[in-house]
């Protein structure tokens, strides 16, 4: 009896390890659970569920043979995969889910988010995601001939890592205050989140009650993964298959 959760693998062709790796999870570890939830930034980047990026069937395929296994498989949007849409996830056998999402976890009630909302302090960040949240300037991008998209996620991604180079590291984790926010506002003394890449346990007192928050590791140096059970919650590490080993496949 375990639920799972994984977040922040940021999927691209140039590392098959991490493609390996998480295939190996999906085969493996994750066979037997109650659930997995995926929360967010499963991949570097996403234009569409029409790009025919050949990863993109490689992971569909691997999350659907698991919820063909009686997994159900939930997944909230990144930063960088806000667009991964119900196509894909019916391809992937994934449910998707809002951000925040509330979840009944063995009896605790449990804030979920990919953690994005919560770095309130980072306001240029902020402002690139309510902008990309518009339903009109999605339908837009979405009909743009797919070079086109291309095109535009190569320059995007080409100034976000500029921009977060200079960024101090403290803007770019939650702060405490939405944090609270966040657990007050849907009753929890429990979250889950991921997206700041410092995988944790943080225990502390929210209005005189004892508070956990959980942030999920990404897998660009080892795998990280979540481990849930009644009462027990273990944040484990997975290695990554010798690059050279991922790419033989
Ligand atoms: O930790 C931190 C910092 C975290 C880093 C924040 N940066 C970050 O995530 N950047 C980023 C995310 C996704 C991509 S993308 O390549 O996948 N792709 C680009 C084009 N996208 C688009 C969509 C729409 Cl609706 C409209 C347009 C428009 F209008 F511009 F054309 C473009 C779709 C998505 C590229 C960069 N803060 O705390
Ligand atoms: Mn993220």
């Amino acid at each position: 009896m375990s639920t799972l959760f994984i977040s922040d693998i940021h999927l691209c062709a140039q590392r098959p390890d991490m493609t390996a790796a998480l295939v190996h999870f999906l085969e493996h570890d994750a066979v037997g659970a109650d659930a997995l939830y995926v929360l967010g930034d499963l991949f570097e980047f996403w234009i569409g569920d029409d790009d025919p990026n050949p990863l993109h069937q490689t992971i569909a395929d691997a999350f659907l043979a698991l919820s063909q296994q009686n997994v159900p498989i939930y997944f909230i949007h990144g930063n960088r995969d806000f667009l991964l849409g119900q196509q894909y996830a019916k391809r992937a056998g994934m449910t998707l889910l809002g951000d925040p999402c509330i979840i009944e976890l063995y009896g605790e009630r449990v804030v979920l988010s990919h953690g994005d909302l919560l770095c309130t302090l980072d306001e240029g960040y902020q402002k690139f995601r309510r902008i990309t949240q518009l339903k009109w300037l999605r339908w837009l991008f979405l009909r743009l001939p797919l070079p086109r998209r291309q095109a535009i996620a190569h320059k995007m991604r080409g100034q976000s890592q500029m921009e977060n180079a200079y960024k101090s590291q403290s803007i770019m984790d939650v702060t405490p205050a939405a944090v609270d926010a966040m657990l007050r506002s849907h009753d929890c003394r429990m979250m889950i989140h991921g997206h700041t890449h410092r995988p944790a346990i943080h225990d502390f007192t929210l209005d005189g009650q004892p508070a956990r928050r959980i942030v999920l590791g990404d897998w660009f140096e080892q795998g990280s993964v979540l481990i849930c059970r009644p009462g027990e919650q273990r944040l484990e590490q997975r290695p990554l298959p010798q690059a050279d080993m991922a790419s033989q496949g």
